[in-house]
């Protein structure tokens, strides 16, 4: 479904990337791990198109799509959501989830008027905001509704466009265990058939989704394997020792 060939990028002197490969099935729930700085956000960039890599090759289903742009690796099925909240200020949730269905519709200036004009685009609406816990908010200024909404439209942004894939980079930071725990009830609800890969901070959600966990460091693939051999990893907990491992908490 998604596969990575020798991955590198580096930003002038560093290495942010380096040689990164990777086979994630589909339906697969692929968690990725590593330290802060490790390349986390980097290979996101790179496998939505944000960024080119120097060299190697992202494919999707076989396809080479290393040299798309970002709008047609959309159309192809990959989406992503945002470490820090990227929605549009000023406009309503239902308005924000209209604009990201009817994008991936091709109806998006149709809809700049009234985003509860196209029936298509209001069903995604519909659909995503019940699945992201949102059908109530709905009419609400993004600008007012609490943190944690915002985080959960994030993902209803990434979820609106209809993908097969889908990226999540830290869907859980700052919402608290009471988010989490509502978060594990949501990736659980997702389509079987839709791959994810999810960088999570937190290893009790990480270990408790993953199909399999790949574990970066200083760029570099350093783990790839079933969750119980990460947990049992003396390399990862080395590599972890001064997070994790400082903050007892199993956080980075
Ligand atoms: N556009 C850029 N220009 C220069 N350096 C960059 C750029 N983007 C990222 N970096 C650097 O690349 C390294 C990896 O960053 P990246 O955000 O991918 O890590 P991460 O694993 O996602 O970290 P975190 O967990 O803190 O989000 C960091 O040292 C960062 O400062």
């Amino acid at each position: 479904m998604l596969e990575v060939r020798d991955l590198s990028k580096s930003f002038g002197a560093l290495a942010v990337t380096q040689r990164v490969s990777l086979r994630v099935a589909p339906g697969e729930r692929r968690v990725l791990l590593g330290p802060n700085g490790a390349g986390k956000t980097t290979l996101f960039n790179l496998l939505v198109g944000e960024l080119a890599p120097d060299s190697g090759l992202i494919l999707v289903d076989g396809r080479d799509v290393t040299a798309l742009s970002v709008d047609a690796r959309a159309r192809l099925g990959l989406a992503r959501s945002y470490q820090k909240n990227n929605l549009f200020a000023g406009l309503t949730v239902h308005e924000n989830l209209a604009l990201s269905a009817a994008c991936a519709q091709g109806k998006a200036t149709a809809l700049l008027a009234d985003s509860h004009r196209d029936r298509g685009v209001v069903a995604t609406v519909e659909e995503v905001a019940e699945r992201v816990g949102l059908s109530e908010l709905l009419d609400a200024s993004v600008d007012t509704i609490p943190y944690g909404a915002r985080r959960r439209l994030e993902v209803g942004l990434a979820l609106a466009s209809k993908p097969r894939i889908l990226l999540m980079d830290e869907p859980t930071s700052g919402i608290g265990p009471g988010g989490i725990n509502a978060f594990h009830a949501f990736l659980h609800g997702l389509p079987a058939e839709l791959t994810i890969l999810i960088v999570e901070h937190d290893m009790d959600l990480a270990f408790g989704i993953a199909d399999r966990v790949t574990v970066l460091n200083h760029g570099e693939v350093v783990f790839d394997g079933p969750p119980q051999e990460a947990r049992d990893s003396a390399l990862i907990r080395e590599i972890y020792l001064g997070s994790w491992g400082a903050e007892g908490g199993g956080h980075a």
